[in-house]
Parts: structure tokens; C-alpha cells; sequence
């Protein structure tokens, strides 16, 4: 481990018990996986491994039963805007203008406007949402919603940006679009960001390296240094001679995972 490790996760089980069904589900166990600063890391794995369990542990939703999870070097807390969370689904008010979604947090916690307007401001041009300032959220597409949800993640300016399948539900066009908007942003605030996804050429465009989980209870059993280097375009990538090889053998990984979780089950 090295100064410049923001997450670090060892030994981690994760239990959930049952009592009323006297029935436990083991969703990690030995998982540990660090994170740099600046690193940008996707997980990938076969479904119900335990990867969203990660996240919430990383966020702070839940406890490991076993186990350290620390990011710059403090254990855990409660949830805080020091970890801004996208998910797959935009999970915004509504009724509530794009502005007012941005900045909810920010007026909740009464920070002055004149700290957190130009903020917003910034994030909405960043984002291609100008013009829809004051517009409500159910006006808004899927991708402009997502985009949203990015904005207010990123509003608090946080250490840690945790994201769970955000472009999951988007169509191809639009997530590419959201996928290159990611990078670009992300090139401009040096963020950490760990980003769970099903999609290994996302995965290969995204990150900095793929962590692949084993079947549940989840432990990383490969970790994969993605070699290209930034700034990224999606047609270099995908043409280059090592993108097939790297696909071929990260879904050769997942299938044996998959393969097992049903011997298992
Ligand atoms: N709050 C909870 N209570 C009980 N069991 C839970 C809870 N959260 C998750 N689990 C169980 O833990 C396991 C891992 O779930 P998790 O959602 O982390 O997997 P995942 O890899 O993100 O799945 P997917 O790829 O399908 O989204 C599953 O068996 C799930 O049922």
C-alpha cells in the first residue's frame, strides 16, 4: 500500500442475515482490491457477485461483517457528499428544475449561493445543459437525466465519485455520448472514480484498470491494466490490435465465474 491509495479494501466479508428466515447471504468474502488516487477502476463480474455490495460498503450504506474498508486511510463513515454515487437509474426529484436537482444538497447543508451557483453553473456547460437550467427533470430524456445525476454527484466536488451501472440503461448512441462526456470531465477535476458495469468494451474505454469478481461470495480474482493512454477516442481504442485479445480473455473470466455460479447454486 502507498500514501497515494484513496480506497483500500481488505479481507472484506459482507453478511447478510436473515434472522425472521434464519437464512444468511454471503455477498463478499477475502474481497480486497486499493484504489489510487486519480485511478479511474471498473469492476466487472458476473451478475448478483456482490459488485453493487462494494459501492455501498465504499458509500457507506452498509458495513463489512469482516474486514477494513478505508478511503485516505479513515475507515468508513456515514454516507457523505465527500462521495458523490450515480446509479443506474437517475434517482433525481422530478419535479424539481435541472438547477434545483444540482443544488439540492448544496442549499440543504446551507452553503452561500455565491459558493456553490458558479459551481453549478460550471457543471451544467460541462454536462451540455445550458438552456435547461430551469427545466423540470420529467421533461428531460434518459441521457439528460443521467447527466443530471453526474452534475449533482460532482457538485461537492467529491474525493470519490462511485458509479453503478450509470449508462446501463441508456441506448448505444447516447452512451457512448455519456462515456466520452465522462472522460473529458473527469480529465478536467483529476477524479477518483470506481464504476461497476456488465459492459467489458466500456470497461476497456473507461478505466485505468478492470477488476474482475468471482462468482458470490465476491473476490477480485484478476486485475487488468488497461494500456491506453489518455485522452482516449472510442474508435482508436476499439481498433487497436490489443483490444480483440483483451476482450476475448476478460470474457473468457467471466464466462468460468458464470459457469461456476450455476454449478454452485
Ligand atoms: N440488503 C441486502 N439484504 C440481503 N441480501 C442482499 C442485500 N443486498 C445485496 N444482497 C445480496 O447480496 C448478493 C450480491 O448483491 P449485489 O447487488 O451486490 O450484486 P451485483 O453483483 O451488484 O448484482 P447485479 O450485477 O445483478 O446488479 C446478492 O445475492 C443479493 O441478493
Amino acid at each position: 500500500m502507498t500514501a497515494s491509495q484513496r480506497i483500500v479494501i481488505e479481507n472484506v466479508e459482507k453478511r447478510f442475515e436473515d434472522k425472521r428466515a434464519r437464512r444468511a447471504t454471503v455477498a463478499l468474502e477475502g474481497l480486497s482490491l486499493s484504489v489510487a488516487e486519480g485511478e479511474f477502476v471498473c469492476l466487472l463480474g458476473p451478475s448478483g457477485c456482490g459488485k453493487s455490495t462494494v459501492l455501498d460498503l465504499l458509500a457507506g450504506f452498509e458495513r463489512p461483517t469482516r474486514g477494513s474498508v478505508t478511503i485516505d486511510g479513515k475507515p468508513v463513515g456515514r454516507p457523505s457528499p465527500d462521495r458523490g454515487i450515480v446509479f443506474q437509474e437517475a434517482t433525481l426529484f422530478p419535479w424539481l428544475s435541472v438547477i434545483d436537482n444540482i443544488t439540492f444538497a448544496s442549499r440543504l447543508s446551507g452553503l452561500p449561493v455565491a459558493e456553490y451557483r458558479p459551481r453549478a453553473q460550471e457543471l451544467i456547460e460541462m454536462m451540455g445543459l445550458r438552456g435547461f437550467e430551469n427545466h423540470a427533470v420529467y421533461e428531460l430524456s434518459g441521457g439528460m437525466r443521467q447527466r443530471v445525476s453526474i452534475a449533482r454527484a460532482w457538485i461537492s466536488q467529491p474525493l470519490l465519485l462511485l458509479m453503478d451501472e450509470p449508462f446501463g440503461a441508456l441506448d448505444a448512441q447516447t452512451r457512448l455520448a455519456m462515456q466520452e462526456l465522462l472522460l473529458t470531465a473527469r480529465e478536467r477535476r483529476r477524479s477518483t472514480v470506481l464504476f461497476v458495469t456488465h459492459d467489458i468494451e466500456e470497461a476497456l474505454f473507461l478505466s485505468d484498470r478492470i477488476a474482475i469478481m468471482s462468482h458470490r461470495p465476491g473476490h477480485i480474482v484478476e486485475e487488468i491494466v488497461v494500456p491506453y493512454p489518455r485522452p482516449r477516442a472510442y474508435q482508436d481504442i476499439i481498433a487497436a490490435p490489443s483490444f480483440g485479445e483483451l476482450k476475448r480473455s476478460i470474457l473468457a473470466t467471466l464466462r468460468e465465474q458464470v459457469a461456476r455460479t450455476r454449478i454452485e447454486a
